[in-house]
């Protein structure tokens, strides 16, 4: 198998100053909606259609298990992931009551939880878990690839379905260190900077969780040459997935809602890998995860919430998906000065 990757288009120019123009015209002060405005400029020139489409949603959540929870990185046992599936098909889960607010659907897809599939749950397993990365690569290089392809593959099953918005999360205990490791490898980030606490570490498992992070990336630093092989040393089947997914979105012309410290770094390999993806990308909210601002900074993304969350699941998307449906519904259905026969602004002589 071979890195194969789907073109993706420009963002569209023209929509964006189409998009622009009638927002000027509806009966608000020019600008006065400030973020939304923007968000709804970028909706139509990732979807290349003026006004966007926001009515349907889906949530892809992908999880998988990591061998490098051996080394004792989580503050809960791996047996957690398989749990949580459960729950998500049960719906007893963060994120579904969440999607059910949002009214949006929400697909669990199963990359590689070493456990027997749940029902309910969409079953892609590569393999049962990665290997545990402090002594070997996490994932071969057809691993990594076949789990970048189920990424790829929702995403293109999600635009034969018409989906307008995608929002994406993860579940897979111990992703927080493969998350924090692949951006040490990445970039020149030190452990200090991006290894935080997870689902919450004590500081003396904290030391433990970034000394087992140090040692495992100048380890694969002799010989990660690329950020594809960053991603199979250190990375998940859920990371992979997810970068996988969102080129496949992009080259749909579907706007992706990013969720929190997993999902951004998973977006840095996708931008690493493919610079055009990052277009596609609207990032929800600022994680208290310690290594997320990082991330975030280095893909120029400016959340649009803050709202203090460390959950994963998408929730952090779940939520964000309301402000894009917003700046969407603003443009499809506010009236212009015109249509309402309200005034327009007047040029004033103050001389
Ligand atoms: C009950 C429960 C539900 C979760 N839902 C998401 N996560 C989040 O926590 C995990 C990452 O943190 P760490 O690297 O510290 O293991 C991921 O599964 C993430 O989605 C959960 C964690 C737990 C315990
Ligand atoms: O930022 C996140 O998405 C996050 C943080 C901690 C644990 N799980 C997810």
């Amino acid at each position: 198998m071979e890195l194969k990757l789907p073109e993706i288009p420009e963002l569209s120019r023209q929509h964006r100053l189409a998009a622009q123009e009638q927002l000027d015209r509806k009966t608000k002060p020019v600008g006065s909606l400030g973020r939304l405005e923007e968000l709804a400029v970028q909706l139509c020139a990732i979807q290349h259609k003026v006004p966007p489409d926001t009515a349907r949603k889906r949530i892809l959540v992908f999880a998988a298990d990591h061998g490098i929870t051996e080394e004792k990185v989580s503050a809960y046992p791996r047996e957690v992931t398989a749990q949580m599936l459960a729950n998500f098909a049960a719906g007893g889960a963060a994120i579904n009551v969440l999607a059910r607010l949002m009214g949006g659907e929400l697909f669990v897809v199963d990359v590689g939880v070493a456990a027997e599939p749940v029902v309910g749950v969409k079953n892609r397993k590569v393999r049962w878990g990665t290997r545990n990365f402090a002594h070997e690569p996490a994932m071969t290089v057809e691993e990594t690839l076949q789990a970048l392809n189920v990424g790829i593959e929702l995403a293109f099953e999600a635009a034969e379905d018409e989906v307008d918005i995608l929002c994406l999360g993860e579940m897979g205990i111990g992703n927080t260190t493969a998350a924090a490791a692949l951006l040490c490898l990445l970039t020149e980030a030190r452990e200090e900077q991006v290894v935080g606490r997870g689902t919450g570490l004590t500081d003396a498992q904290l030391e433990h969780k970034r000394a087992i992070v140090a040692r495992a990336v100048a380890r694969h630093r002799e010989w990660v040459k690329t950020p594809f092989e960053a991603l199979c040393a250190v990375g998940g089947l859920e990371i992979a997935a997810l970068v996988g997914s969102m080129i496949g979105a992009a080259a749909s012309k579907i706007p992706v809602i990013v969720d929190g410290f997993i999902v951004t770094v998973a977006a840095l390999v996708a931008y690493h890998l493919t610079p055009k993806a990052r277009d596609a990308l609207i990032f929800a909210h600022r994680s208290e995860e310690l290594g997320h601002r990082y991330a975030l900074e280095l893909l120029e993304a400016n959340p649009l919430l803050d709202l203090g969350m460390r959950l994963g699941e998408g929730s952090g998307a779940a939520l964000a998906s309301f402000l894009v449906e917003a700046a969407g519904r603003i443009l499809r259905e506010m009236a212009t000065f015109a249509e309402a026969g309200v005034s327009e602004r007047e040029e004033q002589d103050v001389t």
